[in-house]
């Protein structure tokens, strides 16, 4: 068993976190993870406090670019607001972490008493319609990883309160979903800027072949990612309502096809002129710029649906 899955290193973390928190904001109530380049989330935190994940047993150091390695403790929302606690920095199995290690912050964050969690990525998109910009409401997912043996809840449970066998059908709250919408509503956002969807979990850190994004796309897929379901997975086992979400940040699946070079050589040998579209090269990079300019959407929506949870679910 991985040490991190230990319930006794979750309860050596929260009595360290406690040691470092003022005892008003030692309880969260909603738990919320920033993706790649979406941790301007923090900006939206009032009486922050921050704890290096160097100084909570268990915890490990994200090495992603645009992750930094802190929890952050504070309030959100209007009035008095919600005790929150926000991962900025998230860790990957990619990075070579181990799957329980990949989950343990949310063991910790659920020990710590949260109810509700909100768990953001960065994505590419796989259905055309999704522009680049676009914020997707994920209602389902697709997870190859888990079906081939890759699952954070693989192994001896660690909690007498933990189901084995874990239904996923109910994994994204409906309740948490229709709150977004109604947040988006309240903020005046145009219709096209929040969308529902379902993301496909691949472990990386490759990004998706051109042949990749079609069979995820023809699988059901709308977005492509390499975070979240495990996290969605071990949130779900802590008995937290969940809402996920992606900021799409790069097409995978171009909308008209693929680039034909034979049809190019065949029209250019006969005289006409084609041009045939060109997949996106998406780097880490272009995730994060696009994170950075359009994740103050995601927070906004974000900061309204914690400071509505209370009163709503
Ligand atoms: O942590 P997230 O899922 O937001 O990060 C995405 C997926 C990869 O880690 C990285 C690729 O650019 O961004
Ligand atoms: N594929 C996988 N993960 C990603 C992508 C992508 O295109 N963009 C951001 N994270």
């Amino acid at each position: 068993m991985s040490e991190h899955a230990n319930p006794l290193s979750v309860a050596a973390a929260v009595e360290a976190i406690k040691s470092l928190v003022p005892e008003r904001l030692q309880n969260p109530r909603v738990g919320i993870v920033c993706g790649s380049g979406l941790g301007g989330i923090v900006e939206c935190i009032r009486d922050l406090v921050l704890v290096s994940y160097g100084e909570i047993p268990g915890f490990v150091q994200s090495t992603v670019p645009g992750h930094k390695s802190s929890l952050a403790f504070g309030v959100m929302g209007p009035g008095d607001g919600v005790p929150v606690v926000a991962m900025l920095g998230r860790f990957h199995p990619y990075e070579g972490h181990h799957m329980h290690t990949v989950v343990y912050p949310i063991r910790v964050m659920a020990k710590l008493g949260i109810t509700d969690i909100i768990i953001t990525n960065a994505a590419g998109g796989l259905n055309p319609k999704l522009a680049v910009g676009t914020i997707v409401v994920i209602h389902d997912h697709l997870a190859l990883p888990n079906m081939s043996g890759m699952n954070p809840l693989l192994g001896p449970l660690t909690s007498p309160e933990h189901r084995r066998f874990v239904p996923l059908s109910d994994a994204y709250s409906p309740s948490l979903r229709r709150l977004m919408f109604l947040a988006a509503h309240h903020l005046a956002l145009e219709p096209a800027a929040l969308a529902e969807g379902t993301y496909a979990w691949v472990s990386g850190p490759t990004y998706e072949t051109p042949a990749e994004g079609r069979f995820l796309r023809l699988a059901g897929a709308d977005v492509v990612g390499m975070s979240t379901v495990p996290e969605v997975l071990a949130a779900h086992q802590e008995g937290l309502n969940v809402m996920a979400l992606s900021l799409v940040t790069n097409a995978v699946v171009i909308p008209d096809g693929y680039r034909s070079i034979r049809e190019e050589v065949l029209a250019e040998l006969a005289g006409k002129r084609v041009e045939l579209p060109v997949a996106d090269v998406v780097s880490h990079e272009e995730v994060l710029e696009i994170g950075k300019a359009k994740g103050e959407v995601m927070m906004k929506l974000v900061e309204w649906v914690v400071g509505s949870i209370p009163s709503a679910v």
